[in-house]
């Protein structure tokens, strides 16, 4: 008899599965979107060096401290100091040094009077501003000093994050490594292009879905389009693939049927199958096979994509070190009146607006609840779920929307 278990309870077993990517060090360049497995300490300070941040003349702030319009300072010109220059002489008193943004201070100077308040001579130059210490100057260490944390274990290593580390000298850093992961549609049914439709044959999609919600998420993905209704083709198939897979999610072949190719070569094999409590999505597996873990999903292409948001996507997330997982969950007035199955949760695809000024945003359902309706899906921007006590959601009442931002979920 196949058990029947809750999403909160099914879910914690699928992020329980996947547990904790261990740490590898990769190049900043593959580590965009991936979380960082340990602290990084700064090498050097930024800046390493006191430098300006004008392009004009280093100069004593005292040489300058009368300097006006219709009385100027004049100062001869000693050195010129562009970005990249490693050895620089100090500043004699009374004269000034032209410098660019970036460049070495040189010793002796304390201010930077920009090149906009002089006449920007070259032997010598006429200085039309006073300049305080410390005008105009970048300090050495203001941004990060040598030695402190520049990035925590746990950051979440977008651009900004990935651009510190190259500022500190980096070209490496450890993250959770992106899991390998084996996506593989089941079904006799399934053709690709440029093969053309027989009566009774459908074109292959949840792969396609599966592959980008995956990547999306900073994995490695390969893909196996179809494998026919045939268990010895089945293991032929994914077996020689496991020692390169940290993960393998299926589609199809899990239900009541005579021809359950995954439920058929799984079972006993170290993957439990269950009917967890919700809609769509319910028949369901998971476990080890020769100890890669193994998700098994139902073939409808709605069920799908509700059990990657709602299993796969926080079990990924939460193997690869995030401490987000969940999508947005807003309250939202329902435009039409819905209808649940008593005891099952339910996901129904929506579309979710707000106004401006208003406390609740609405939602209305698009499509039916039927697992096949992929269409209605693609015009959705959120999942409306409805609990597993609720068998009527009346017009005007409101409920729990998980918000599906597009270019999160890509
Ligand atoms: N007697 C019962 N029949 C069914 C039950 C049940 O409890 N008792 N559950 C239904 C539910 S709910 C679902 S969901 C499906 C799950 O079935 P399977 O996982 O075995 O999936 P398939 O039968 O292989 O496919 C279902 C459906 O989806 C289409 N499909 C499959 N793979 C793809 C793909 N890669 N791209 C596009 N479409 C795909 C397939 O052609 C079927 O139409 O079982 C119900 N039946
Ligand atoms: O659970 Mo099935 O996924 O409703 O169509």
């Amino acid at each position: 008899m196949v058990r029947v278990i809750s999403v909160d309870t099914y879910r914690a077993a699928v992020v329980e599965l996947l547990g904790t990517a261990p740490p590898k060090a990769l190049p900043l360049a593959e580590c965009a979107g991936l979380v960082l497995a340990e602290d990084v300490p700064a090498g050097v300070s930024l800046p390493p060096f006191d430098n300006s941040a004008m392009d004009g003349y280093a100069v004593r702030a005292v040489d300058v401290a009368s300097a006006t319009a219709t009385t100027p300072v004049e100062l001869p010109v000693a050195e010129d100091i562009p970005a990249g220059r490693t050895d620089v002489p100090p500043l004699l008193p009374g004269t000034a040094h032209r410098i660019m943004t970036g460049a070495p201070m040189p010793p002796g100077a304390d201010a930077v009077v920009k090149v906009e308040d002089t006449d920007g001579g070259t032997e010598k130059v006429s200085i039309r501003e006073p300049a305080p210490v410390g005008t105009h100057l970048r300090r050495t260490g203001e941004d990060v000093a040598a030695g402190t944390i520049a990035l925590h274990a746990g950051t979440v290593l977008g651009p900004a994050q990935l651009g510190l580390a190259a500022a500190v000298g980096l070209d490496r850093l450890t993250v959770h490594a992106p899991l390998r992961v084996l996506v593989v549609s089941t079904g006799s049914e399934l053709v690709t292009p440029p093969q053309e439709l027989r009566h009774g044959q459908i074109y292959e999609s949840n792969s396609i879905m599966l592959a980008a919600g995956i990547r999306a998420l900073g994995c490695a993905v390969e893909v196996v389009r179809s494998v026919v209704d045939d268990v010895a083709e089945f293991r032929a198939v994914i077996e020689p693939r496991l020692a390169e897979t940290d993960l393998v999610v299926t589609s199809g072949g899990v239900s009541a049927g005579a021809y359950e190719v995954v439920k058929d070569s799984l079972t006993g094999a170290g993957v439990e199958f269950v009917k967890v409590a919700m809609q769509p999505g319910g028949p369901q597996g998971n476990g080890r096979w020769h100890g890669v873990p193994v998700v098994t999903l139902p073939g409808n292409p709605v069920s799908v994509l509700v059990s990657f948001e709602v299993f796969l996507r926080p079990a990924i997330l939460t193997a690869l070190g995030h401490r987000q997982v969940d999508r947005s969950r807003v309250r939202a007035r329902l435009t039409e009146a819905l209808r649940s199955p008593a005891g099952r949760r339910q996901f129904r695809r929506g579309f979710y607006s707000h106004h401006d000024g208003e406390v609740t945003g609405e939602v209305g359902p698009r499509g039916g609840p039927g697992s096949h309706l992929l269409a209605a899906f693609a015009q959705a921007n959120c999942l409306i779920e409805l609990p597993e006590d609720v068998v009527d959601a009346p017009e005007g009442s409101e409920v729990d929307v998980l918000l599906l931002p597009t270019r999160d979920f890509l």
